[in-house]
């Protein structure tokens, strides 16, 4: 099968090139794979460009050797999507190479926890198409296609985004958004953290339409620990269903649970897997209006929220256990409450999701794609699709 080995020296620490030249260009070579081509990426955008070229020179299915973080992933698989798509099925297999900040999807499919004997490497995903793992196929990964209807005229005016990880807009979307200036400072995880505390107080005025995938919209029932049918389209017609803002927080995972190493912000993609097809997405959302203590949109009401926020993103780190946390009687945050106290994240499994911000609202119109920011038009929305199918590809990972 046609191999190619792109690598991006600059994402992450920076050590992409020396493990690339002294581990696993060696390892390729030493198992009898020898690359079609290897290419450093000198550029922004670059690895989709080169994914590109080395699919009109290669025929069938290739595997492509990835050393890099989620968004270069996600740059490829835009490159791919904006190229004219292939007359025949196209069959790609990546093997990541964790070399980035976060490695979301690295991470979820070869995830660190307190039980594993001996934690993952980042030679997993390469073990397996070298072999020497044991046999599992390649894993299928969803994609959320997010659409931005545009009135601008502009001829590059950006109409959509792929992502293989997490879409987001609120809070999640301004700390990528904040974050990208500290990526000299802090070439790290920290640099997240740096972004939500200046961002913690915001809340943010959309309206979110939920999606269904075939006919069905489910939504986390913490008391039994099972999806069940959002109550809206229980009726015999299925239809959109609306969730009205502000919103603190708003985000949509596929393939993964988590975002970092050990922030498992969406647990239940794994505890709860998703049975294919139909592509779905997971979405969790945190609402102020959901806490009693909550009065009105005040500085003093947003900062008692902005610490029932930093409750809940902390309790993420805690293996997900964000997701089972719900307000007392007297509005504080319990863990394993009963039935009948209010969830205090909100957590869906659907086809997609509309995110309509008010126009008033400047930061509601932003909107993260695996890291890439794009921003809403005025008076328009984000449309959000999960799908297996992207024109003709075929997406794997080697796990
Ligand atoms: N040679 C280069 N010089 C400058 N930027 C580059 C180069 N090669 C790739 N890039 C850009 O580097 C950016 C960061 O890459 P990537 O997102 O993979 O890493 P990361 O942000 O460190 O990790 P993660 O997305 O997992 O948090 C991408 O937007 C990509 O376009």
């Amino acid at each position: 099968m046609p191999l190619l080995v792109v690598y991006n020296p600059v994402c992450g620490h920076g050590t992409a090139r020396t493990f690339f030249q002294e581990t696993v260009i060696p390892l390729l070579q030493e198992h009898g794979h020898h690359p079609d081509k290897i290419q450093e990426t000198t550029h922004e955008g670059h690895a989709g460009d080169v994914v590109v070229e080395f699919l009109k020179s290669a025929a069938g299915p290739v595997s492509i050797v990835l050393g890099s973080g989620d968004g270069t992933l996600h740059e490829i698989i835009c490159a791919l999507h904006a190229a004219p798509s292939p007359e025949s099925r196209r069959k790609i297999t990546f093997a990541l190479i964790p070399c980035g900040t976060a490695n979301a999807l690295y991470s979820s499919f070869f995830p660190s926890s307190a039980s594993n004997q001996a934690p993952p490497t980042k030679l997993e995903s390469l073990h397996s198409l070298l072999g020497l793992n044991s046999p599992s196929a390649p894993r299928p990964i969803t994609l959320a296609i997010t659409t931005f209807p545009s009135s601008s005229t502009a001829v590059d005016a950006k109409r959509s985004s792929i992502s293989a990880v997490v879409t987001s807009t609120a809070l999640h979307a301004s700390i990528l958004h904040d974050s990208e200036a500290l990526r000299a400072t802090h070439p790290g995880i920290e640099r997240f953290k740096i972004a939500a505390q200046q961002n913690i107080t915001r809340w943010y005025h959309a309206t979110v339409r939920l999606l269904p995938a075939g006919d069905s919209i489910q939504v986390y029932d913490r008391s039994t620990d099972t999806f069940v049918p959002y109550p809206q389209v229980a009726s015999e017609v299925a239809g959109p269903a609306d969730i009205h803002g502000p919103f603190a927080y708003f985000l949509s995972t596929v393939n993964v649970d988590r975002l970092e190493p050990l922030f498992r912000i969406a647990p239940l993609q794994t505890s709860l897997p998703p049975p294919l097809p139909p592509a779905t997405l997971d979405i969790v959302i945190v609402r102020p209006s959901r806490d009693k203590l909550v009065k009105a949109e005040s500085t003093s009401d947003r900062e008692l929220f902005a610490g029932k926020c930093m409750t809940v993103l902390g309790a993420a780190y805690r293996d997900g256990a964000h997701v089972k946390m719900a307000y007392d009687s007297s509005g504080e945050i319990v863990e394993d409450e009963g039935a009948e106290s209010g969830s205090v994240v909100e957590y869906y499994r659907c086809g997609g999701w509309e995110w309509i911000p008010e126009e008033a609202d400047d930061h509601a119109h932003l909107v993260c794609a695996d890291g890439e920011v794009l921003r809403v038009d005025p008076k328009s929305k984000a449309t959000c699709v999960a799908t297996q199918n992207l024109d003709g590809y075929s997406i794997s990972v080697y796990i």
